[in-house]
């Protein structure tokens, strides 16, 4: 088997940095440490060498909202290899028959032979009945252990409170992971209305109705539904403090509930929704809307102080065609926006070139994390022996401006653009194999990537399903001397 050494660079990891080679044999790492030698060498001088970002939320393909993400799986792995990342986990939707089985084979029967790099699935859980209970355990079997659970987009993904219960407890029985789009959808669903009638049309609408107060009163309702149901809770795009606060709550009071703000969020906030430049706000509609700075700087100390753990892009594509199906009305506006390829060079640098976040703490956040309570580490996150190689050598001297005309998206704009990054990869590494190299014009190889099956009842759901257990009421056991006779 041929090897390769990745040379002279400093690896850097969710906990340590150290000067070190690593040598890989075929897919995974074989050994880290000095002067190792192998058949071929890529040179890491002065970079870091990390784990291959993943990003835990991406939509390709996705059929929402009356149209479908323009982000194939082919340009979506391919646009997020040139930024760093060699794992998206994205979102399956049921087809119209509802059925959870047929939805993942459909995912697979599109991904296969497109994909660049490795993916996998969560799965939504958008209504409640016996059949979904029932292929909720297929899912799992066939390595998707997580459900996202819509509390808005009423009238069409959203799912009713004692849905969720159910499903949440179902998550419990099968050791699988509950996630939730945390944003009252009654409510946004009534100022919507609101907003039409007063004449506001446009995408500044959209932030309007979307007020975060409505976010971090689902976020609440759902950590008392999985504190109820015994299940750990992850909350995807994580905008606001409201948010953040019932997180951090929960957390202290001994909770498993994870948080994961996005990159947009970190970066953009919610004037971009009142530029005059209809298309411009409209590219960036999505749900949640950007907030203000405030929020930024939570999310920020969210992520220094361990309060949040991910940072991921929500990567849901909609070209400028698309975005313009709402120009009469701005909750026809797909929502979504990218970011696969911009999540790494943007934190870097806007996190650890500030002195916001050190280098370990952006592994944490763009990988490692993710792949602990994925349960996929370390086989995916880590630099470990054993690992699969899934590495990138990231050179903090690589400078460049974000910009549409030299992106990898299919987009024709980007929500980053003009944004001077610090930071990019030099190779992306995935199982191995060098997949992009700064500058050598590498072309995407669709289909060489694999699905990650995940296994279910990773060590923090069966921790809290043996303390759910241990807690739960039980009966009083009494002599029947001490019970009075019935009437
Ligand atoms: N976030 C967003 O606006 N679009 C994708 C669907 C979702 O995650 O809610
Ligand atoms: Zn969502
Ligand atoms: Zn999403």
């Amino acid at each position: 088997m041929t090897t390769k050494v990745i040379k002279g660079g400093t690896v850097c990891t969710a906990d340590r940095t150290w000067k070190a080679d690593v040598l890989i044999e075929g897919e995974v790492i074989k050994q880290i440490g000095e002067d190792l030698k192998g058949d071929e060498y890529i040179d890491a001088e002065g970079a870091y060498v990390i784990p291959g970002g993943i990003d835990p939320h991406t939509h390709l393909e996705m059929p929402f909202m009356g149209t479908t993400a323009a982000e194939t799986f082919e340009s979506g792995t391919w646009a997020a290899a040139v930024g760093g990342t060699t794992m998206l986990v994205d979102f399956c939707l049921p087809g119209e028959d509802g059925s959870i089985k047929n939805a993942i084979n459909e995912w697979h029967r599109k991904s296969a032979p497109q994909i660049c790099s490795d993916v996998g699935y969560h799965m939504a859980i958008t209504g409640w009945n016996e059949k979904i209970f029932e292929e909720m355990k297929d899912a799992v079997d066939m390595g998707v252990n997580s459900f996202k659970h819509f509390m808005a987009y009423k009238g069409a993904l959203m799912i009713e409170d004692d849905e969720m219960f159910a499903s949440f407890k179902r998550c419990r029985e099968l050791g699988a992971l509950p996630m939730v789009h945390a944003e009252n959808g009654d409510l946004v669903a009534d100022m919507q209305a609101e907003m039409l009638e007063k004449g506001i049309t446009g995408p500044e609408g959209h932030a309007y109705s979307r007020p975060p107060e409505f976010e971090g009163e689902a976020a609440n309702r759902a950590i008392t539904i999985a504190d109820a149901a015994g299940v750990p809770l992850y909350i995807v795009h994580v905008s606001c403090e409201q948010t953040h606060e019932a997180i951090r709550r929960a957390r202290q009071k001994g909770m498993r509930v994870y948080g994961e703000p996005l990159i947009q969020f970190l970066t953009l906030d919610e004037s971009e929704y009142f530029n005059k430049d209809w298309d411009h706000a409209a590219r960036r509609v999505m749900s949640p809307p950007f907030r203000s700075k405030d929020h930024q700087d939570s999310l920020w100390a969210g992520l220094q102080s361990g309060s949040l753990q991910v940072v991921a892009t929500d990567h849901a594509a909609f070209s400028t065609e698309q975005k313009r199906m709402g120009v009469d009305n701005f909750c026809l506006i797909p929502n979504g926006s990218n970011g696969v390829e911009e999540r790494l060079a943007v934190l870097w640098t806007q996190g650890v070139e500030t002195g916001r976040l050190t280098p370990n703490e952006f592994v944490a956040a763009t990988s490692t994390n993710v792949a602990k309570i994925l349960n996929i580490y370390p086989k995916k996150g880590a630099i470990v022996e054993g690992a699969d190689a899934d590495i990138v050598v990231w050179d903090p001297k690589i400078s460049k401006t974000i910009s549409a005309s030299n992106h990898h998206s299919v987009l024709d704009y980007n929500v980053f653009e003009g944004f001077d990054v610090k930071a990019q990869a030099r190779y992306t590494l995935s199982r191995g194999e060098v997949i992009w190299a700064w500058g050598q014009n590498s072309q995407p190889q669709p289909g060489r990537g694999r699905f990650v099956p995940r296994p279910a009842f990773n060590s923090a759901s069966v921790a809290l399903s043996k303390w759910k257990e241990l807690s739960s009421p039980k009966m009083v056991q009494r002599d029947p001397m001490n019970i009075p006779a019935g009437i």
